[in-house]
């Protein structure tokens, strides 16, 4: 049986599918089996991150009755398992998020860890994935707005009978560094994982559709997401030191450094 984390945020653009991504990659690479499933249906971005674009049967399709989940499963980076929304609009109207539920037995009964990309917002469709959970991630910026909707997806993962799991505190330092975590803490009433700060390689790594665990293993916001992997495991995190100015890191990322700064 799986343990279901829910990756939770209120509005978009909080690093919810940079950390399902890069979280489900650590777990994998620590040789955990580990899906991740994309149920921000109309977003869909998730497999697209990992390089899987048209595959022919997504969760769309599951969900509009049409295919079975097993044959929406695919097979991304390290041994990690994707479940992939697909891209179409067509495909988008079609599929019913109340059928997630029952879509989901097969894959609990076939990995050890399954991490929900959940839609942004608080709409019926986050519903079933908050419900589903056996911990939410609840994943907040440093900003007043952001909070707030942390503090909403909270309310509703109390309504829905879910946990909280703990925090994650995306793209840290961007708001001015000057944020007090206890009180983040206090708000949300939950504990904050991980910090992970705002740094330049998750996009240029997403620009290479790769986790940025994979692409720039130890810049601070890989780091970051082993450290998350290693505590929820319960798993020692031995820190590695951040690259040099001018070490040889390859052709590949030298050019995207000239290119993307
Ligand atoms: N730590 C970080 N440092 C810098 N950029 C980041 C970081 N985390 C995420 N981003 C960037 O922020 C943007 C939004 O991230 P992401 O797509 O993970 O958010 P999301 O909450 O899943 O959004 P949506 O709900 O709209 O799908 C992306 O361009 C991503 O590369």
């Amino acid at each position: 049986m799986a343990k279901v984390y829910t990756i939770a945020s209120g509005k978009g653009g909080t690093g919810k599918t940079t950390t399902t991504i890069n979280l489900g990659t650590s777990l994998a690479q620590m040789g955990h089996r580990t899906t991740v499933l994309d149920a921000d249906l109309g977003m869909a971005n998730l497999g697209l991150l990992l390089g899987l674009e048209e595959e022919p049967v997504t969760l769309h399709e599951v969900l509009s009755g049409d295919q079975r989940i097993k044959n929406a499963v695919y097979e991304g980076p390290e041994g990690l398992q994707v479940v992939p929304a697909g891209l179409t609009l067509e495909g988008f109207q079609k599929a019913d998020p109340e059928k997630l539920q029952d879509a989901l037995s097969y894959i609990i009964d076939n990995t050890e860890y399954l991490l929900i990309d959940a839609p942004a917002g608080l709409s019926k469709d986050s519903v079933i994935p908050l419900a589903v959970a056996d911990e939410v991630l609840l994943v907040v910026n440093p900003e007043l707005s952001s909070m707030a909707d942390g503090l909403k997806t909270r309310v509703m993962t109390d309504k829905v009978g879910s946990d909280v799991g703990g925090i994650v505190l995306t793209r840290a330092g961007s708001a001015g560094d000057d944020l007090d975590v206890s009180r983040v803490e206090d708000l949300l009433e939950a504990e904050v994982l991980v910090s992970v700060p705002e740094d330049a390689e998750v996009r240029r790594s997403a620009s290479y559709k790769k986790p940025v665990v994979l692409h720039s293993p130890n810049s601070p916001a890989s780091q970051a997401y082993k450290k998350l992997a290693h505590k929820l495991t319960d798993e020692e995190f031995v820190e590695e030191a951040p690259a040099q100015e001018g070490e040889d890191d390859g052709f590949v990322n030298k050019m995207a450094k000239a290119i993307f700064g």
